[in-house]
C-alpha cells in the first residue's frame, strides 16, 4: 500500500521506516525543513537503536522517502498516519496545535478512498471530532512503543489497538500491519483513546507505588529490591516497572497522567490514584537532593556531578527527565553542577557544565549522583575514580550497584553510598 506518515518524531520516523520494512511504499512528511534535509542526506535526526540502518535500507530499496510537501505525499496515499506531537499545555491540557494544523493541511488533499489514522496520543473524543469534521471514518490507532527499543517494539507489540467505526477501516488496518503477529483489539474510537492513557497511567502508578514503598523501606531498614522481587514473582503483579529510583520522566508518562487528570477535572470525575502517582513522582528529585544534603551537611558551595541526563538509557531524549528538576534544585541550593551523559542532546539548564567524559565530570566533586542507568555507569571502575573525588559520596538514583559490592569496596576505599529504598553503606565518616 502507499502510506504517508505525518510528523517524524520518535514515533512517526520509527513507524515510517518499519512500515516500509513490511513492504509498503512510505513517504514521511514533516514541517521541519532541517529535519527533512537531514533525512534526505541520509542522517537521522534522533538517536534510536536500530533505526538508522532500517531507514538506510528502505531508502535504498526505494520504499521510503521524505518530504515537506504534504499535498503531494497525501494525494497518492491509501493510508495516512498522523503522528505529530501532543505535548502538555497549561494545567495539563493536551496542546493539539500540531494535530489541528496537520488535519487542516490534509483537508483539501485527502483522497476519498484513503484511510486516515490518528496515531498521536489524543484526548478522548478528538478522533470523533476529526471524523465529523472530515465526514469519513477516521481510525484511532494508539502507539505503545518505548523509546530506546522503538524498532523492536514496533515489530513485537503486545497488541494492536484499532478504534474505528467500520469494517472497511478495520480491514485496511489488518492489511497495514500484515506481517506482525499480535492480537488486534478492535473497539470504538473513544475506548481506543482511553486505552492509551489508561495503560500509561497504570505503568506510572506501578512506578510510583514502588517508589512510595522504597521510601518506607528506608525508614524501616528493608530492601526495596528484595520486596520488588518478592511481589513481582506473583504473576498477577509481575516484575516489570517495579524499579525504584529517580522517578519517571520522558515525553509521555508525565504528560499523559496530567492529561488524564485534566479529562477527569473536565468531567467532574476525580482520579485520586493517578493524582497520587503524579505527586509521588514530582517529589522524587527532591528526595535525591535531600540525600545529598544530608551526606554533605550543606550543598552551598559544593560541587556535584550528575551521571546521566536522559530520562532513561538508550535514548538522547531529556524531555521531563528527572535530571532537569534535580539540577535546578542543586543550583538553587548553591551547588555547582557538572554532568556527563553519553547521548543527551540540548540539556535545558544552561548553568550545568557538561563534561566530555565520566573522569572529567567526577574530578574534585563533593558528590556523584547517578540519574540514568546507562551500561557505561554500571561498569565503572570506582577503585580508580573514588580517589579523584573531593568527597567519596555516591547517590545512586537508579540502584545500579549491589550493596555487597559497595560494602566490599568501602573496606579499602572509604565511601558513603546512598541508593533508593536500600540501607546506606557508610565507611567514610
Ligand atoms: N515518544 C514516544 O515514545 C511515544 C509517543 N507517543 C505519542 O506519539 C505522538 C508523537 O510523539 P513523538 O514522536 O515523541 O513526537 P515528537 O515531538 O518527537 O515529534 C513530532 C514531529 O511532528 C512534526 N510536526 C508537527 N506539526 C506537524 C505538521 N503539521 N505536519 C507535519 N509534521 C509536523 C514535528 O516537526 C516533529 O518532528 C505524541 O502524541 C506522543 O504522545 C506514543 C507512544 C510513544
Ligand atoms: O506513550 C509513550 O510515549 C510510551 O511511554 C512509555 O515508554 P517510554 O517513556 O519511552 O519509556 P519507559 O521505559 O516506559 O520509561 C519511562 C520512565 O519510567 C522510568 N521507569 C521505568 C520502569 C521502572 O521500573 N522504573 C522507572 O523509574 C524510566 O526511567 C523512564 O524515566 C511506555 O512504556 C510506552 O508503552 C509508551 O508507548
Amino acid at each position: 500500500m502507499n502510506v504517508t506518515v505525518i510528523g517524524l518524531g520518535y514515533v512517526g520516523l520509527t513507524t515510517a521506516a518499519a512500515l516500509a520494512e513490511l513492504g509498503h511504499c512510505v513517504v514521511g512528511v514533516d514541517i521541519d525543513n532541517v529535519k527533512i534535509e537531514k533525512l534526505n542526506r541520509g542522517d537521522v535526526p534522533v538517536w534510536e537503536p536500530e533505526l538508522a540502518p532500517l531507514i538506510a535500507k528502505n531508502r535504498q530499496a526505494q520504499r521510503l522517502a521524505f518530504t515537506t510537501d504534504v499535498h503531494n505525499a497525501a494525494s497518492q496515499a491509501d493510508v495516512i498516519l498522523v503522528a505529530v506531537g501532543t505535548p502538555a499545555g497549561p494545567e495539563g491540557k493536551p496542546d493539539l496545535t500540531q494535530l489541528e494544523r496537520a488535519v487542516s493541511d490534509l483537508t483539501d488533499c485527502l483522497p476519498s478512498d484513503a484511510l486516515l489514522i490518528i496515531k498521536s496520543t489524543v484526548p478522548v473524543g478528538t478522533t470523533d471530532q476529526i471524523a465529523t469534521r472530515l465526514q469519513r471514518d477516521v481510525v484511532h490507532n494508539p502507539e505503545f512503543l518505548r523509546q530506546g527499543s522503538a524498532v523492536h517494539d514496533f515489530f513485537h507489540p503486545d497488541r494492536i489497538v484499532i478504534g474505528c467505526e467500520s469494517k472497511w477501516a478495520a480491514g485496511r488496518m489488518c492489511r497495514l500491519y500484515q506481517g506482525i503477529t499480535a492480537p488486534m483489539i478492535v473497539c470504538d474510537r473513544r475506548s481506543a483513546e482511553m486505552i492509551k492513557y489508561t495503560a500509561n497511567a497504570f505503568l506510572a502508578m506501578k512506578i510510583s507505588y514502588i517508589n512510595m514503598i522504597a521510601d518506607l523501606c528506608e525508614s524501616l531498614d528493608a530492601n526495596v529490591e528484595d520486596v520488588a522481587r518478592g511481589i513481582g514473582a506473583d504473576h498477577r503483579i509481575g516484575h516489570a516497572f517495579l524499579q525504584a529510583g529517580a522517578g519517571y520522566g520522558g515525553s509521555c508518562f508525565p504528560k499523559d497522567t496530567q492529561a488524564l487528570l485534566y479529562m477527569g477535572a473536565q468531567t467532574g470525575c476525580s482520579l485520586p490514584l493517578v493524582e497520587s502517582a503524579d505527586q509521588i513522582n514530582q517529589l522524587r528529585p527532591r528526595r535525591l537532593v535531600t540525600k545529598a544534603e544530608r551526606a554533605l551537611g550543606t550543598l552551598s558551595g559544593k560541587r556535584v556531578a550528575l551521571l546521566g541526563l536522559t530520562y532513561k538509557p538508550q535514548t538522547d531524549d531529556v524531555r521531563s527527565a528527572p535530571s532537569i528538576a534535580v539540577s535546578r534544585m542543586l543550583l538553587e541550593k548553591g551547588a555547582e553542577v557538572h554532568a556527563y551523559d553519553p547521548r543527551a542532546r540540548r540539556f535545558p539548564v544552561q548553568q550545568v557544565a557538561i563534561s566530555p567524559d565520566v573522569d572529567t565530570a567526577v574530578r574534585d566533586v563533593d558528590a556523584v549522583m547517578i540519574l540514568t542507568e546507562w551500561d557505561e555507569f554500571r561498569h565503572m571502575d570506582w577503585k580508580r575514580l573514588l580517589p579523584t573525588l573531593r568527597c567519596p559520596v555516591i547517590i545512586d538514583g537508579r540502584n545500579l550497584y549491589r550493596l555487597e559490592e559497595m560494602r566490599e569496596l568501602g573496606t579499602t576505599y572509604p565511601l558513603h553510598y546512598l541508593s533508593v529504598g536500600r540501607p546506606e553503606v557508610n565507611t567514610w565518616r
